[in-house]
Parts: C-alpha cells; structure tokens; sequence
C-alpha cells in the first residue's frame, strides 16, 4: 500500500515543476484554505459560547458574540473567494504551460516514434487527458489539504471540549481509513486503462474521418462500426469498473457519515443527562462531528483523484519521457566542389533484424540528377527518410556537402534539402500560403515563379479565387496533379540546393504526368536532384540511374547504358510499356 502511495506521489509529483511559475497563487491558496478550515473551527467555538451564553441569558456576550460570528462569517466569504479563484488561476496557466510542453514535445519527436503510435491517442492525451489534470489541480490537490487540516483542527477542538467522548469516537476512525484504502489501491490502474480506451476510441474516430475517401466506396462502414462497437464496448466496461470502485467509495462515505452521529448521541446525549457535558458543547461537538464527517467523507474522493491524477500523469510523461530528435550538430558553410550527399557502404534495419539498405553508395554531385527506381519495397523512400533525419544510419555514411549527415544539426541539414513526399500534405489554408509555407518574408514574385516553375499557374490563375483559393481540409478541393504541383511548388519556394522529390506521377493522368515532368526538368537544371522515380519516362533525363532490388543496388548508369545491358532496368521498363516484346520495342527506338 506504502508503496502504491509512494508511486502514486511521485507521478503527481511530475506535476510540481509547472505549477511552480504560479506559486503566488498557489501560495494564495493554500493560505486561503488553511485560514477556511481555521475560520469553520473557531465558528464552531463562538458557537458552542453562543449556545451557552444563551442559556445562562448573558446578553452583552451574546450580542458581542452574534456580532464577532458575523466577521468571521465574511472573513469566510472573503476565505472562499480567493480559494476558487487562486485555484482556478494556477491551474489553468498550468494546464496551458503543460499542453505548450506537450505539443512543443510532439512537434519534436522522431519520425519513428510518429510513425508507429496512433494519433488519434496522442491527441487524446492532449485533450482528456489535460481536462482531468485541470481538474485535478483546481479541486483535489489543495483540497485534501483542506480536509485534513479541518480534520485535524476538529479532533484537537473536540478533545478540548470532551475528551472520552472524542476517545469513543475514534475508535471508529481506523476502521474507516482500512476500508477506504481497501476500495481505493486498484483504481489507478482501472484509470489508466480507462486513458488507453479513451485513447483507442479517439483514434478510431480519427481513421474514420481521415480515410473516408477508402471508407465509402469500400463500404467499409459496417466494419468500422463493428470496430468502433468493440471499441465502445472496451470504454464502457472500463468506465463502468472505475465507477464500480468509485461507487464503493461512495458507500464507505455513507458508512462514514451515519457511524459517528449513532455513536456521538447515544454517548454524547448520556454525557448531558449525567451532567458531565454542557448544551453548547454538545452543539459544537455535533458540528464538528459533521465537519469530521464532511472531510472524511471527502478525503476519499479526493484521494480517488489523486490517482485517477497519477494515472492521467503516468501516461501523459509516457509521451514526455520519449526523446525528441537530436539538436546537437553544426552548421558548416557549403563547399562548391563537393558532392550535394554521398551514402558511403549505408546498411539499415527498421527493426534491427532485416536489411531494408544493403551496402549502398552512390553520390549526387552539385548541379546533377539520380534518378532511383526499382520494384516496390525496395528501399527507395527508406533513402529519403535517412536523408531528411527521420531515422539514423546505423552502418556507413552519409554526407551532405562532405560533412556527415550525424554531425551536421538536423535544423541546418533540413535547410538544404527540399523535400517533395509521395503523399502530398496541403494544409487548410490558401494557395498562397500553401506555396510560401511558413515564410513570412516573401514578396508575389517569388509565389509566381515557383508556380510556374511547378507547371501550376496557370490552374491557380484560372480559379475564381486565384492564389487566395482555399484548398479544403488536405487540399481536398484539388486534383491529385494539382496538389501534387503545389507542393513541387512549395519546395521551390524553399530554394534548399538540393532537391529530394518522391514523385508519383503513376497514379496521375497523362496530362498532369507531363506536367510535372516538364517541372522536373526545369529544376534539375538549377538543382542537384535526388528523384525517386515510379515512372520510368521521368528517369530517361537523369544524369545516373540508380536500380534498387531488395535494398541493394542492382544496376546503375545512365538510361542508354542500362537499356544496353538488357538487365533489372531493362525488366522494368518493359514491364512498364506492358505487352510490348523486345522487337517491337526495337521497332520503336525506345531500346537500343
Ligand atoms: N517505419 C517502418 N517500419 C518498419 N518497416 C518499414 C517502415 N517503413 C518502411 N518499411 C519497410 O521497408 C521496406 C522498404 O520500404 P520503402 O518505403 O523504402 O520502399 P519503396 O521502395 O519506397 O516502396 P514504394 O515504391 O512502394 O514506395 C518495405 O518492406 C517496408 O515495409
């Protein structure tokens, strides 16, 4: 149990270091709540005189008093008010400074980590998990404190006033606590699982609405729903079992508020009989079982809080732990005779066990176009994602501009690469603002000639809206070769030396795969140009011709000299004109 405390505590603790810029107000709080709890005691006392002072018809001490009772009642009010708004104070500032890290935090996680947990529970953890923290904060921390100061306060009074009666009271209070930690040690983990279930419902919600272009025309939408029922159905049992512990507690409440008041009026009421209590003190002793009540009552809760808080803090440093992409590195000025990037012997694993890159070496020198191709899976997008700092090479090399990529910092090295995906990502925004991405310093022109670099002017210029047009959530209101141009467009905009572009023209019209092939050729001639190629049309240009086979490099030169040798890029390029044999081919001088 001790132990299961102390955890608790030290995950609460994590929380300690953001309240500490708003200390004022935690500080205002807590004085706040020791000066109720201190303020409902000594009402209490004035109470018991006041009953007393009545009865023995003391007038002058009554009204003084009645009158002395109502300072303290607004000295309460006053009490009060700072408590709820100190409170609500610092823990909102800290919620916001926590949600700030957290999100700072993602934005700097590795691609790899991104790559293989769900968003959909990250977000959640951002949003549910951030409410009960707030929570949490506001209420519970400082109100145990409360509880047990009032509590403490109420046994000292009480053993003041009537110390057998307090004894016989007591007897009864341990009782009280080994039940309630009885029915609070396993809630924290229900509450954590609870988070992960809030968590999978989140990310199922986001699936559905990210990929309802699959969804309709699949008519997937009973099978989700029979995810989302399986989901729902998880949430729900595990709602329920941190109801169902939550509801125990509540019944220890129950049997803390009704056992002291029996044993207080059949002892307490013999105690007047007998003559050994007074009235007052037997209405002070009634109000301070109440408060004793109260907080007991309370603590609980409170208590129940503190590790549904552990459990939501848990989880959120789950995230906080993981670490962020490297930041150390240099900034080297570039050299005009080296090549753009060089991998020297590169072998890479995702996971440690299969070779994804074996032995690869190639380099792009400044100015010039490699083209890779090769059947799908074979390694090509693992070149770019090593390239752009998503994940480390583990053996060989890499070097941009003679440096190794490991020893350059990965802000800097990013700097010199434009990088076009094979998904292309368009943000909610404007044409323009999608093109300038993030500059703040960029005149029209510049917009204009990475348009037309990209062979997407003149579909901007005829839209109604022109470069203000909105593109809709992921570009959702353009063609797939318009998106795809605007983002070619984008990476011109960056005017990085070295120009990474995975392109994927086989799921384009004719009519955009010209398009943007003309785009192509107009960068490669200010550009040193690292394309990955998924038609071969794009790759007769380039400068070496890079054939990748199951993450090794099975051909290279350039596209005479690999037609000539009739081997994997010949295959390739014949599958690609499908049907057509080597004569007709020949026929054709498309091979030599
Ligand atoms: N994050 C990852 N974790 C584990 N394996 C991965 C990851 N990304 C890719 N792979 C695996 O690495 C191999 C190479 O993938 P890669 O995306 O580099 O191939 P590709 O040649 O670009 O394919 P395509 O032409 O289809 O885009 C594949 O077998 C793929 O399943």
């Amino acid at each position: 149990m001790r132990e299961l405390r102390k955890s608790s505590y030290a995950s609460v603790r994590r929380l300690f270091p953001y309240l500490k810029p708003y200390r004022f107000w935690v500080m205002v709080r807590l004085l706040s709540t020791v000066l109720n709890a201190v303020n409902d005691i000594y009402l209490v006392y004035l109470l018991n005189q006041l009953v007393d002072f009545s009865l023995t018809g003391d007038k002058d001490q009554l009204l003084k008093t009645i009158s002395l009772m109502g300072c303290f009642v607004v000295f309460g009010i006053i009490a009060n008010l700072l408590e709820s708004y100190s409170s609500g104070r610092f823990s909102a500032y800290t919620v916001r400074d926590m949600k700030d890290k957290l999100s700072d935090h993602m934005n700097r996680l590795p691609v790899s980590y991104l790559e293989t947990h769900h968003s959909g529970d990250l977000v959640s953890r951002m949003t549910n998990g951030m409410n009960s923290i707030h929570d949490f904060l506001k209420n519970d921390l400082v109100g145990i404190l409360f509880h047990f100061i009032r509590l403490i306060l109420c046994v000292i009074v009480m053993l003041f006033l009537n110390w057998q009666l307090t004894l016989y009271i007591m007897i009864i209070l341990p009782i009280m606590f080994i039940l309630t930690n009885i029915v609070n040690r396993p809630l924290i983990k229900y509450s954590s699982k609870l988070q992960q279930s809030i968590a999978a419902t989140y990310s199922i919600v986001q699936d559905t609405l990210n990929g309802i272009h699959v969804i309709r025309p699949y008519n997937l939408i009973r099978a989700i729903e029979k995810k989302f029922d399986a989901v729902l159905h998880r949430l729900f049992t595990d709602s329920l079992a941190v109801e169902k512990k939550k509801a125990m507690t509540g019944a220890v409440n129950v049997l803390a508020k009704t056992w002291p008041f029996l044993i207080f009026f059949l002892i307490g009421g013999y105690f007047v009989i007998y003559g050994d209590f007074t009235a007052g003190g037997l209405v002070a002793f009634a109000q301070l079982i109440n408060f004793l009540v109260q907080s007991l009552g309370a603590l609980p809760g409170h208590i129940n809080k503190f590790s549904i808080a552990a459990g939501v803090t848990d989880h959120l440093y789950e995230v906080l732990d993981e670490p962020t992409e490297r930041t150390n590195g240099s900034d080297y000025t570039i050299s005009k005779t080296a090549p753009a990037l060089e991998f020297r012997d590169v072998t890479f694993s995702y996971d440690g066990n299969t070779k994804i890159l074996d032995n690869i070496s190639f380099a792009l020198p400044q100015g010039k176009t490699i083209a890779i191709v090769g059947p799908s899976g074979s390694g090509k997008s693992t070149i770019f994602k090593l390239l752009t700092g998503f994940y480390e090479v583990q053996e060989g090399d890499i070097k941009l501009f003679d440096h190794s990529l490991s020893s350059w910092k990965l802000s800097s090295s990013r700097k010199l690469m434009s990088f076009v995906s094979q998904e292309t990502f368009l943000f909610p925004n404007s044409i323009e603002e999608n093109i300038a991405c993030g500059k703040t310093d960029y005149s029209m022109d510049e917009v204009y000639r990475a348009a037309k670099i990209a062979n997407i002017d003149q579909a901007i210029e005829s839209m109604p809206d022109g470069y203000q047009t909105l593109v809709g959530e992921r570009g959702g209101k353009l063609s797939g070769g318009q998106k795809q141009r605007i983002s070619i467009a984008r990476a011109i905009m960056n005017n990085a030396p070295i120009f990474l572009l995975d392109e994927a023209t086989s799921a384009l019209d004719t009519e955009s795969e010209a398009l943007i092939q003309e785009s192509i050729h107009k960068i490669s001639l200010e550009k040193s140009v690292l394309i990955i190629a998924h038609r071969l049309s794009t790759v007769v240009e380039a400068d070496e011709i890079i054939v990748l086979d199951k993450g090794k490099i099975a051909e290279r030169g350039n596209h005479k000299q690999l037609l000539e040798k009739k081997g994997a890029y010949f295959q390739l390029f014949k599958k690609e004109l499908l049907g057509e044999d080597d004569d007709l081919l020949q026929l054709r001088g498309e091979v030599p």
